[in-house]
């Protein structure tokens, strides 16, 4: 079955320290990184439109919710008290699902080469 997915880009600045990192571990400490998120939908393109959703619409449901964690310490954020990328897509996708049908994935990146991609059910 074929499947359309259409995605946009957000980038957000924040602090974050990884308290259930080890001891030892760079992570523990408060450190900061400019996030990239993926926000996935699929669906089938409109008849007549011919797109999935404008990507207007899609921009206009994730940015508020990036807005919140904007130049913030996560580990503050109800939630993300333990802000692993992991938790980042949860945290998301809980936060989304219900302003965007369709949601496919989440994906969050802390740097180009490393993230992480979630692709759940009901809230997370
Ligand atoms: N599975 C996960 N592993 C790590 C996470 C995570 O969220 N999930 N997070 C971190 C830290 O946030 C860390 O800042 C990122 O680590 P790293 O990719 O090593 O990034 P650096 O910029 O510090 O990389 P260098 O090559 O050391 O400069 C760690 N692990
Ligand atoms: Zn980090």
């Amino acid at each position: 079955m074929p499947t359309t997915e259409l995605y946009c880009t957000f980038r957000f600045s924040a602090a974050h320290r990884l308290p259930s990192s080890g001891e030892e571990h760079k992570c523990r400490a408060t450190h900061g990184h400019t996030f990239e998120l993926v926000v996935t939908v699929a669906g089938e393109p409109d008849a007549e439109k011919g797109w999935v959703l404008d990507f207007a619409d899609l921009r206009a449901a994730v940015d508020p919710v990036v807005a919140e964690l904007d130049h913030k310490t996560l580990n503050d954020i109800p939630g993300l008290e333990n802000p692993t990328s992991e938790h980042l897509c949860r945290w998301f996708w809980g936060r989304l699902i219900d302003a965007l049908p369709g949601l496919a994935e989440i994906e969050v990146k802390e740097s180009p080469e490393c993230g992480c991609r979630y692709r759940g059910g009901g809230t997370g």
